[in-house]
């Protein structure tokens, strides 16, 4: 049987555009790639990038303070422009979709720009109608934001909103408290809005580590964010002043914006998934093996729509570890831990890899190597802020389990200390490297004895003595 194309690609995302380009530049496939919004997807148009931009921005007035603590009398950051930080941001995002298209066509993709859904094991359909057919299919259309589903949530925006707004809104109301409400507080309070976080939680950040989740969650509050723990909206009305929110603690408040982060689901509405015998999971994944195979041997999907760990740079090596498997006969499969990430908050960032303190003492025995300290640089500014330094190590082998750093910088430095993780790395080998002098990140190859041991048996030992003892 003949096709149109080796293979057809859905979604320009982080995952699609890889693909797409190792498959036709470097493997020589004929490849099509449909994309029905701007080429670069989540993170190049309404995610990663925009956002870190927005945090940079969001930094001044922080490093004004700051600056005054060393004698600049006087130092302040102006006014910030939205409009002209906006100008700017539309151009830079046009440069990289710019960029990215020109890959893919170097490559020799062919790119529709249209949306595309499934027709049957080897053939897509275009908006048009247009039916193309591919020995392989690779679905890479990402995730959607979820709303919570209480009434009036049309009211309320999500996070593709923020980069698109006219004017920013003086007060605002965040839902959720994940890496993006987290990260869009942080934006918003930074540029002046009046800013609001409400998270059914007791600490943000539900999944990292929990001391460093506290600090996190000290630190949005400190740094001027409203911080409401323990709280859910339940309706939303449209006022004529704006959006009156009703919350579940008897509490109403309004806002000129609502933004809700409550998480995201693959995006596989009206994809045709009818049309094969695609399976998905309890999320709403496309289920697929550990060389993004579906059960449909024809059909591969990689990024978000899998909901494996949603992250460009897994996205990224999932879309070029199944361009290798299938078209460059050097079979490769994705490793999905250790994952380093970080979550971009002001003053300081959080940077993650590994088990959590509670996920290793629930694993075993565990060694916790932990500082935490004013830094100096903020610390003779006047500020408060405080830095951990976190291990995990594993007594019986002394391999170190995991790392979280709360400090600034933290996604530069997890980064580095994701490299010896992955290897596979000892607390003897941090231990090793000499440190550079004066710096935050010396404290890792500085820690000498454990803040504290966990041992399974002794704690659960502990616990049966003290509940005898009740
Ligand atoms: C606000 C925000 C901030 C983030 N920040 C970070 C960060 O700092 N670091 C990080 O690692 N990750 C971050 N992420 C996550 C990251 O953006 C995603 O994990 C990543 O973009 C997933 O890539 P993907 O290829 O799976 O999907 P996407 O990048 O979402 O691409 C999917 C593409 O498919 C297109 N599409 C969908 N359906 C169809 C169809 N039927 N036909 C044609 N085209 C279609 C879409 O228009 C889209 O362009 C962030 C996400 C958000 C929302
Ligand atoms: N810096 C980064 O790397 C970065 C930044 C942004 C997003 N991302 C990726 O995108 C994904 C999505 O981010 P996200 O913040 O949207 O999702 P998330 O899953 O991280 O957080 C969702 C939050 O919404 C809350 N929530 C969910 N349903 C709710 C409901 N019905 N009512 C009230 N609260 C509810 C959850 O408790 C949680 O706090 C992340 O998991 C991450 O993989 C990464």
């Amino acid at each position: 049987m003949s096709f149109d194309y080796d293979l057809f690609v859905i979604g320009g995302g982080s995952g699609g555009v890889r693909a797409a380009r190792i498959a036709a530049g470097e493997y020589g496939a004929r490849v099509g790639l449909a994309e029905e919004s701007r080429m670069g997807g989540t993170c190049v148009i309404r995610g990663c990038v925009p956002k870190k931009l927005m945090i940079f921005a969001a930094s001044g007035p922080g490093m004004a303070e700051e600056m005054r603590g060393y004698g600049w009398q006087g130092a302040a950051t102006g006014t910030f422009s939205w409009e002209a930080f906006r100008q700017k941001l539309d151009a830079e995002l046009v440069r990289l979709e710019t960029i990215y298209t020109a890959g893919l066509e170097k490559a020799g993709v062919t790119i529709h720009k249209s949306r595309a859904r499934l027709a049957d094991h080897h053939t897509v359909e275009l908006a048009d109608g247009t039916r193309l057919t591919a020995r392989h299919i690779l679905i890479a259309v990402g995730g959607r934001p979820a709303k919570p589903g209480i009434p009036g949530e049309e009211l309320g925006l999500i996070s593709d909103d923020l980069f698109l707004m006219e004017e920013l809104p003086r007060r605002a109301l965040l839902v959720g408290g994940g890496f993006v409400a987290c990260e869009f507080a942080t934006i918003l309070n930074g540029l002046g809005v009046g800013t609001v976080q409400v998270y059914r939680g007791d600490a943000v950040l539900r999944g990292f580590d929990r001391e460093a989740r506290d600090m996190a969650t000290l630190q949005l509050s400190a740094c001027g964010i409203d911080l409401r723990l323990r709280v859910n909206p339940t309706r939303l009305d449209r006022t004529a002043t704006g959006i009156a929110v009703d919350f579940d603690d008897g509490s109403r408040d309004e806002f000129d914006a609502v933004f809700f982060a409550t998480g995201r689901t693959p995006y596989t509405q009206g994809l045709g998934l009818e049309n094969t015998g695609l399976r998905l999971t309890s999320s709403g994944a496309i289920e697929v093996d550990e060389w993004s195979q579906s059960p449909v041997p024809s059909i591969f999907a990689v990024g978000d729509v899998t909901d494996r760990v949603n992250l460009t740079p897994v996205a990224i090596r999932e879309g070029h570890s199944f361009a290798d498997t299938v078209f460059g006969a050097k079979p490769r499969k994705v490793r999905h831990d250790p994952v380093a990430s970080a979550v971009y908050l002001r003053p300081h960032e959080l940077g993650t890899i590994g088990l959590t303190e509670e996920e290793a003492a629930a694993r075993g025995s565990v060694d916790v190597y932990a500082a935490t300290f004013r830094p100096m640089q903020s610390m003779f500014a006047g500020s408060d802020a405080k830095v951990l330094m976190k291990l995990l190590v594993d007594p019986n082998d002394d391999r170190v389990l995991g790392c979280h750093i709360f400090g600034p910088s933290a996604g530069e430095m997890i980064q580095l200390a994701a490299i010896p993780i992955t290897m596979g790395c000892t607390k003897a080998d941090f231990d090793a490297a000499m440190a550079v002098h004066p710096t935050i990140a010396e404290e890792l190859v500085t820690m000498r004895s454990p803040a504290r041991r966990h041992r399974p048996d002794r704690e659960a030992g502990e616990m049966e003595a003290g509940q005898a003892a009740e």
